[in-house]
C-alpha cells in the first residue's frame, strides 16, 4: 500500500511539515476539512494534499535545508576521505592518465619489468620480494586507512592536524624504538598514547618487518648518502596515506640534502612512498637520521656476532648488490638520465595502480556503507514490524506493557500524564490503547475476539453445487393494513388444501406450495419488530418483504418505517395493495405516494414489484405469490442441499415434554437427524425434528422450517446455528462464545452510543454514524438532519436511516438497535416502552430542545470531545389527570406522578402524545393546599406553570435538572492536543 492510500495520523503529519496540529487543523478547516485536534485523527490523501499545497513550500525548503546541509556533510566526508586517500604524493605529482587500465598487482609487475632494465638482474628476485612485501603493506595499511578514516572523520579538521602531528611524533618514537630489538616490546605502550591499539600493533609488526629490511641495509659497508637512498627506498612501502605534505617534503630535504643528482628519485621515492601509508613511516624518516643509524650500527654488530654464517652471506650478497647499484647509478650520467626516464614512468604507472588501488579502496569504503545502508534498512523494517502491535480491545494494562515491553508502571504513569487514573488490572478502551501505545511508538491493530476464535469457517459452495431454494417472505406493513389476514389466507388457501390437517404448530415460519409446486417459505411473525429484532442479532432470514398498505387508506408511519426497515436490511420490497375489494380503495393513491418513499413501483419505472389483492377474497393472491417467485428468480436465491447445514434460530423456548426446543429456519445444506451444532454461545446434536404439522422428520433442506430438539441450553432468536464437524468442535466453539459474550456483556455497550464513538472510531468499526432523527414537526426534522448530514467528515458520514415526527417508539429503538443506530429526539419524548426496550437493547436516546445543541454534541462526539459539562437529567414525571381554572391564578393541574419525583425548584416541560410542547417552570407545588418543595412517586399534588395555562389532561409534566458533569477521559486528552 502506498503511504497516500493510508490515512495518516495528524501528529505525525504535523512532525512533517514541523507545524502544530493546530495549524494543520485550521489549515484544513479553512478548506472545509473538520478534523479533531487530536494526536490519532486521519488526515486522509485528500487533506493531506491541501496540506501539501499550504505547507509543501515550507517543507520544500526544510527538505532544501536537508539536502544541503547532507550535501556539505557528504562534502565534508569526501574531504576527509581523500585526504587519508591522498596523503600521498600523488597530489605533488603529475596529473596521470586515469584511463591506464591496470590491476595493482599487475601494474607492479610490470613496474618490475621496468625496473628490471635499471636494477641488474641478479637483483631481480629481490626486487619481487620487495614488490610483494609492498603489497602486503599496503592491504594492511588500506584496512588501518580506513579504521584511522572512520575515527578522523568525526573529529574536527584542525585538531585531526594536530592529532596526525602528534601521531607522526608518537610513531616516530616507535619507529626509533622499534629499531631496537630489545626495546621491541616497551614500545607498544607508547604505541597505546597512539588513537587505536590495533592500528599501533600493526605499526608495531611493520617496525619489526623495517627492521629486518633495515639490517640488511645496515650491513653495506659504507654508510653514505647512498645509504639514505637504499633506506628511503625501503621507507617507501610504509609512507602512509595521511602524511601530510608538509612532513612529506620534510622528510626528503632532511634525508638527502647534498645529493643533488637524486633529486629525481627522491621524486620517484616520494611517489612510491605516497602509495603506501602508515604513520610509521614518518618516524621511519627521522630514524633516517644519525641517531637511528647508530643504532642501527650498533644493532647489526650484535648481530654480526650473533648471526649465523649462511646468513651473513645473504645480507652481504645483497649489499654487495645494493652497493653496485648505487654506485653504477652515479656511474654514468646517460645511466642517469634513463633511471630517471625509466622511473618517472614506472612512477606514473604505479600512479595509476594506486589510483586503481584508492579506487578499489573506494570500492570498498562503498561496498561497506551499501551493507551498513541494508542492514540499517532492514532494521528500520524489523522496527517497523515491531512497531504493530496487534491486540484485542479491553486489554489490561498489564498485558498491554508486557506487549509493548515496557513496564506496567510507566503505562500507568503514561495513563496519568493523558489524564486517567488507571490501576494495573484496568481493561482501556480502544482509543485508550492507541493512545497509550502511541506514546510508546506503537501502532496498534485491533484483532476481534469473536474473529480471533471463530473456529467454524463456512465454506464457499462451488457454484455448481447450488440448487434454487424457496424465498423467505416476511410480510410488514402499518397496523390493521391486513397482515394477519394476509398471512392466514394464504396459509390456509396454499397449505390447508395441500397438507391434510394443515398448520398444528407453530414453528415460527411455514412454506406453501404454489400451483405449479414451487415453494415459497414465510415467517409467520408479521411486522418489521420482529424481522428488525432478529436482524439485530446479526441474522437474516428474510429474502424479500411483502409490504402491506390498505387500498382504503394511506401509506402511514409504520408503512414508512417497514420500508426503513426492509432497506436497511437490504431486502427486495414487493408491495400488496391489500382491500381492493374495499370501498374507496385507491390503489394509485398508494403507488403515488410509495414513491416518495422511494419504493417506486414497475409501471412507474421502478424495480418494486405491486399486487393489488384482497386478504378477505382472495383476489389477486396467486399474482402475489408469482410475483414473489418471480423476484426470488430474479434473486437467484440457491443453495446447495448436500452439504453440513446451517441456519437461523427463529425463536427458542423450554418445553415440559420435550426440553429446549428451537424453531430453526435451514438456510443452506440439509440438517439431519445426529448432526453435531453450535447455536450461538449453546451446542447440541440434533436429537428430533419436526415440520409445522408436527410431523417427525429426518432431515430438512434449505428454506425449510423445523422445530429441532438437543440444545443444551436455551438459543437466542437469531443465533446462527452451524453444523459442526464433531461435537467435541460444536462445544468448544459454544464455549469460546460463552465466554465472548460475557465479556462482552461485561465491557462493551451493545450498540453503537454518542459516548462509545470515538472508541469505535479508533477500533475503525465505524464508518458511518447512523441517526434516526424522531421531531415534534416535519420542519425540525428537515433543519436537524440538513444541519446533521452537514458534519459528515471523511472518517464518519452522518446517515439518517429515518425520521419521523411524534414520539419515540419502541419500533424507532429495534430500528436503532438492528441498525446500530442512536436516537435524536428533538422536543419529543419515547414512550414507556421504547424507553424500556432502548435500556435492555443500550440504544443511545438523545433528547434536545434546541437544534444546534444536538447538531453541537454529535459533532464533538465524532470529534471525540463528547462529555458535554452541563446536561440534563430527568428527576421524575407527572401525569395530569384533572384540570382547575382558577381565576387569577390561572391553570392548576392536578397531577399524580408516576415516577422519580416532582421538584419544587427544577424546570419543567410539558410533554403531549410524546411531544415537547413547553418548557417552562413551576408556578406552584402543592400538596393539598400546602405549598411543598417535593412530591414523591404515587402522591398527587397540584401543579401551576408559569405563564402556561393550556394543560390538557393526560399531558405529563416532566421535571428535570440541568447538572454539570464533570470532564471525561476524551476532554482531558483535548487539553493535551491543544498543547501538541
Ligand atoms: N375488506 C377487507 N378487509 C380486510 C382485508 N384484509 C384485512 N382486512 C381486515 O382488516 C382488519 C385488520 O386486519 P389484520 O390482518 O388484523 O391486520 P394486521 O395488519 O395484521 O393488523 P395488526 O396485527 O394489528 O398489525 C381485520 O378486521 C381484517 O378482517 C381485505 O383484504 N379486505
Amino acid at each position: 500500500m502506498s503511504p497516500n492510500d493510508r490515512p495518516k495520523k495528524l501528529f505525525k503529519v504535523a512532525s512533517e511539515y514541523n507545524v502544530s496540529t493546530q495549524s494543520i487543523v485550521d489549515a484544513l478547516a479553512e478548506e472545509g476539512f473538520d478534523v479533531a485536534n487530536k494526536p490519532n485523527s486521519k488526515i486522509t490523501p485528500e487533506m493531506y494534499e491541501v496540506l501539501e499545497e499550504t505547507y509543501g513550500v515550507d517543507k520544500a525548503k526544510s527538505q532544501e535545508h536537508i539536502k544541503a546541509r547532507q550535501e556539505y556533510e557528504n562534502r565534508r566526508n569526501q574531504i576527509h576521505a581523500s585526504r587519508n586517500e591522498s596523503v600521498s604524493i600523488d597530489d605533488y605529482l603529475e596529473p596521470l592518465d586515469e584511463e591506464l587500465p591496470l590491476e595493482p598487482q599487475d601494474d607492479f609487475e610490470e613496474d618490475e619489468g621496468t625496473i628490471e632494465g635499471l636494477i641488474p638482474q641478479d637483483e631481480e628476485e629481490e626486487a619481487t620480494v620487495e614488490a610483494e612485501e609492498t603489497e602486503e603493506v599496503e592491504e594492511t595499511e588500506e584496512e588501518v586507512a580506513e579504521e584511522s578514516e572512520e575515527t578522523q572523520e568525526a573529529e574536527p579538521e584542525a585538531e585531526e592536524k594536530k592529532k596526525e602531528k602528534e601521531e607522526v611524533e608518537t610513531a616516530e618514537e616507535v619507529e626509533t624504538e622499534a629499531e631496537s630489538e630489545e626495546e621491541d616490546t616497551p614500545e607498544e605502550d607508547d604505541i597505546e598514547d597512539a588513537e587505536d591499539t590495533e592500528e599501533a600493533e600493526e605499526i608495531a609488526a611493520e617496525a619489526d618487518e623495517e627492521d629486518d629490511e633495515d639490517e640488511q641495509e645496515d650491513e653495506v659497508p659504507e654508510e653514505d648518502e647512498e645509504d639514505d637512498e637504499d633506506e628511503q627506498e625501503d621507507e617507501v612501502p610504509e609512507e602512509d596515506e595521511e602524511d601530510d605534505e608538509d612532513e612529506q617534503e620534510d622528510e626528503v630535504p632532511e634525508e638527502d640534502e647534498e645529493d643533488d643528482e637524486d633529486e629525481d628519485e627522491e621524486d620517484v621515492i616520494r611517489g612510491r612512498a605516497g602509495r603506501l601509508k602508515g604513520t610509521k613511516v614518518l618516524g621511519k624518516v627521522d630514524v633516517g637520521n644519525q641517531p637511528k643509524r647508530r643504532k642501527k650500527r650498533k644493532r647489526r654488530k650484535d648481530r654480526d656476532e650473533s648471526d649465523d654464517d649462511s646468513s651473513k652471506s645473504k645480507r652481504k650478497s645483497k649489499k654487495e648488490k645494493k652497493k653496485r647499484k648505487k654506485r653504477k647509478g652515479r656511474g654514468s650520467r646517460v645511466e642517469e638520465e634513463d633511471v630517471e626516464q625509466k622511473l618517472k614512468e614506472t612512477m606514473q604507472k604505479m600512479k595509476s595502480s594506486e589510483t586503481v588501488g584508492s579506487r578499489r579502496q573506494k570500492r570498498r569504503r562503498q561496498r561497506k556503507e551499501e551493507r551498513e545502508e541494508e542492514e540499517q534498512l532492514q532494521a528500520e523494517m524489523e522496527e517497523l514490524e515491531d512497531e504493530i502491535i496487534e491486540v484485542t480491545e479491553f486489554i489490561t494494562v498489564s498485558d498491554l506493557a508486557d506487549i509493548m515491553d515496557v513496564k506496567t508502571n510507566d503505562v500507568i504513569t503514561t495513563c496519568m500524564n493523558l489524564g486517567m487514573m488507571v490501576s494495573i488490572n484496568q481493561r482501556l478502551d480502544a482509543s485508550t490503547i492507541e493512545l497509550v501505545a502511541e506514546e510508546y511508538g506503537f501502532e496498534v491493530e485491533f484483532v476481534d475476539a469473536d474473529e480471533a476464535i471463530e473456529e467454524i469457517e463456512l465454506e464457499e459452495d462451488d457454484p455448481e453445487d447450488l440448487e434454487p431454494r424457496a424465498p423467505i417472505i416476511t410480510v410488514m406493513g402499518h397496523v390493521d393494513h391486513g397482515k394477519t389476514s394476509l398471512l392466514d389466507y394464504i396459509r390456509k388457501a396454499q397449505v390447508a388444501e395441500g397438507e391434510a390437517g394443515g398448520i398444528t404448530q407453530h414453528v415460527g415460519a411455514y412454506e406453501i406450495q404454489t400451483d405449479d409446486g414451487r415453494n415459497i417459505t414465510f415467517l409467520d411473525t408479521p411486522g418489521h419488530e420482529a424481522f428488525t429484532a432478529m436482524r439485530s442479532r446479526g441474522a437474516q432470514a428474510t429474502d424479500i418483504v411483502i409490504l402491506v398498505v390498505a387500498a382504503d387508506d394511506a401509506v402511514m408511519p409504520q408503512t414508512v418505517e417497514a420500508i426503513n426497515h426492509a432497506k436497511a436490511a437490504g431486502v427486495s420490497i414487493i408491495v400488496a395493495i391489500n382491500k381492493i375489494d374495499k370501498e374507496g380503495a385507491n390503489p394509485d393513491k398508494i403507488k403515488q405516494q410509495l414513491t416518495e418513499h422511494d419504493v417506486i413501483v414497475e409501471e412507474y419505472g421502478g424495480n418494486n414489484q405491486v399486487a393489488e389483492v384482497s386478504a378477505k377474497t382472495g383476489e389477486g393472491i396467486p399474482e402475489l405469490l408469482e410475483k414473489v417467485l418471480i423476484e426470488s428468480e430474479l434473486m437467484e436465491l440457491k443453495a446447495n442441499p448436500n452439504r453440513r447445514a446451517d441456519g437461523v434460530v427463529l425463536e427458542a423456548r423450554v418445553d415440559k415434554g420435550k426440553g429446549t426446543v428451537a424453531n430453526i429456519l435451514v438456510q443452506n445444506g440439509t440438517l439431519k437427524i445426529g448432526d453435531p451444532f453450535v447455536a450461538g454461545p449453546c451446542f447440541g446434536r440434533v436429537r428430533a425434528m419436526e415440520n409445522e404439522h408436527g410431523e417427525r422428520i429426518e432431515k430438512a433442506g434449505p428454506s425449510q422450517p423445523v422445530q429441532l430438539m438437543g440444545f443444551d441450553d436455551i438459543p437466542q432468536a437469531g443465533d446462527k446455528l452451524v453444523v459442526t464437524e464433531d461435537e467435541k468442535m460444536a462445544k468448544e466453539v459454544a464455549n469460546q462464545r460463552q465466554q465472548i459474550r460475557r465479556e462482552q456483556e461485561l465491557r462493551r455497550t451493545k450498540h453503537l452510543t454518542l459516548d462509545d464513538l470515538s472508541r469505535r472510531m479508533a477500533l475503525g468499526e465505524v464508518s458511518e454514524l447512523n441517526i434516526i432523527i424522531k421531531a415534534d414537526v416535519d420542519g425540525s426534522i428537515e433543519a436537524l438532519s440538513g444541519a446533521l448530514q452537514k458534519i459528515s467528515t471523511d472518517e464518519v458520514s452522518v446517515n439518517i436511516i429515518h425520521t419521523g415526527a411524534g414520539a419515540i417508539t419502541e419500533s424507532d429503538v429495534l430500528l436503532a438497535s438492528a441498525s446500530d443506530a442512536i436516537i435524536i429526539g428533538f422536543q419529543v419524548r419515547p414512550t414507556s416502552n421504547a424507553r424500556k426496550v432502548a435500556e435492555e437493547e443500550e440504544i443511545d436516546i438523545r433528547l434536545f430542545s434546541v437544534i444546534y445543541d444536538a447538531v453541537d454534541e454529535v459533532k464533538d462526539a465524532m470529534e471525540g470531545l463528547l462529555s458535554p459539562d452541563i446536561s440534563e437529567k430527568l428527576v421524575g414525571n407527572a401525569e395530569v389527570r384533572e384540570i382547575f381554572k382558577v381565576s387569577k391564578v390561572g391553570t392548576i393541574a392536578g397531577c399524580y406522578v408516576t415516577d422519580g419525583k416532582v421538584l419544587r425548584n427544577n424546570p419543567v416541560r410539558v410533554v403531549r402524545d410524546g411531544v415537547v410542547i413547553y418548557d417552562g417552570e413551576i408556578d406552584a407545588l402543592k400538596r393539598f393546599k400546602d405549598d411543598v418543595k417535593e412530591v414523591q412517586t404515587g402522591y398527587e399534588c397540584g401543579i401551576s406553570i408559569v405563564n402556561y395555562n393550556d394543560l390538557k389532561v393526560g399531558d405529563v409534566i416532566e421535571n428535570y435538572e440541568v447538572v454539570e458533569e464533570k470532564r471525561k477521559l476524551e476532554d482531558a486528552r483535548s487539553f493535551d492536543d491543544a498543547e501538541v
